[in-house]
């Protein structure tokens, strides 16, 4: 009994180590999740490096963290709006921002990547992270839809990758994915739900499958909305009404392929489609492909020439 006792005890101050370890955190990718990602970690006293590919992108990440905040700290201070000031600089304190990857990965505990949805651009930016991070370094992916296990097979710490998938907008949806891939360390997966908790989300495990629980039903779901439409079967602005007023969504599924991007969604679904051509939950759509092809990628390029809104 003693000896279980001792177990235990031993089991909760090493799983308290191990999420206390996690303090210093790098996103690469200063896109629409990165910023959310950042801010998320920031104001939940993370210490934040958040890395891209040039200093514009990253002031503009840095706006969108900004303006965010106003409209948290809007809500929050709504009977003394002066401490909402004090709050923000206070959050942003919390983040400085990079785009030497390699240099800043050296002092931190988590990795966490919300770069393109690409497999060969993913491997490459761990593979040289792979070499330049310290060896209790977790790494994670925000993939949308790629095999955590295939992005990790470009390093040598199989144990210390898993899958972190956040939704949009990150500080307004509670739900985190935790993906196990096969080679994720029973430690590593307990951090990385620990790591979720801390950030005030709500986990949820998922395996290594494509587009792990939410994106299986959601992706082919908005990708059917866009066919019937095709099939002239409704208007855009009659199956968005539609499905908030008749199934309770909060965006129909044209706006909410506007506000997840239509070059993401496009990602994600060229490569179930390549992987599973017979599925036809997973067929392509000349008008999404149409549409990314004039560069026309929803809320992220400009909410003025918003492809399906
Ligand atoms: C594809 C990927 O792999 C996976 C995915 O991410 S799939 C996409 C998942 N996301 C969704 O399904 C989102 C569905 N939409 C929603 O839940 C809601 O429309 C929403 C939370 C985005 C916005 O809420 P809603 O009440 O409809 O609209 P809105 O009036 O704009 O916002 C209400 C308040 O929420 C807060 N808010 C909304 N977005 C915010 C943001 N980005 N930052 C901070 N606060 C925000 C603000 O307080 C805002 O009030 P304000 O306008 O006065 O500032
Ligand atoms: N958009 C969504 O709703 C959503 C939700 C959950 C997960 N995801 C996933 O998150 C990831 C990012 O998606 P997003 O919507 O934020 O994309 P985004 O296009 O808004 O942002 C991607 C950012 O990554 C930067 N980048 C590209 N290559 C880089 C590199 N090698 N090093 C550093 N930065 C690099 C780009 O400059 C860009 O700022 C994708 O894997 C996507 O599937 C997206």
């Amino acid at each position: 009994m003693a000896f279980v006792t001792r177990q235990f005890i031993r089991s909760l101050s090493s799983s308290a180590a191990l999420h206390a370890a996690i303090k210093h955190v790098t996103i690469i990718g200063g896109g629409l999740m990165g910023a959310g990602i950042a801010q998320v970690a920031a104001s939940t006293g993370h210490s934040v490096v958040l890395v891209d590919t040039s200093e514009d992108i990253l002031k503009k990440s840095a706006k969108g963290i900004e303006s965010s905040l106003k409209r948290v700290a809007k809500k929050k201070f709504a009977e003394k709006p002066e401490d909402g000031e004090a709050f923000i600089q206070k959050i942003l304190k919390n983040i400085s921002t990079s785009t030497d990857a390699a240099s800043v990965v050296q002092g931190t505990d988590l990795v966490v990547e919300a770069i393109v949805e690409n497999l060969k651009v993913k491997q490459d930016l761990f593979g040289a992270l792979d070499k330049a991070a310290p060896e209790h370094t977790i790494f994670a992916s925000n993939t949308s839809s790629l095999p955590i296990a295939d992005i990790a097979s470009s390093t040598a710490r199989l144990d210390r990758f898993g899958g972190l998938h956040f939704f949009n907008p990150v500080p307004m949806m509670k739900l985190v994915e935790v993906i196990k891939a096969p080679g994720t360390s029973q430690q590593t997966f307990d951090s990385l739900l620990e790591f979720s908790k801390a950030l005030g989300k709500h986990p949820v495990s998922c395996k290594d499958t494509p587009g792990f629980i939410v994106n299986r039903l959601l992706v082919p779901y908005m990708l059917e909305a866009v066919r019937l439409h095709e099939r002239g079967h409704g208007s855009k602005e009659d199956i968005d009404v539609a499905m908030k007023l008749g199934a309770g969504y909060p965006m129909g599924p044209f706006e909410l392929l506007d506000y997840v991007g239509l070059d993401t969604s496009k990602f994600i679904i060229d490569g179930w489609h390549e992987k599973d051509p017979d599925n036809p939950l997973f067929a392509p759509s000349p008008l999404l492909n149409k549409l990314v092809a004039e560069g026309k990628l929803g809320k992220k390029t400009d909410v003025a020439v918003s492809s399906f809104i």
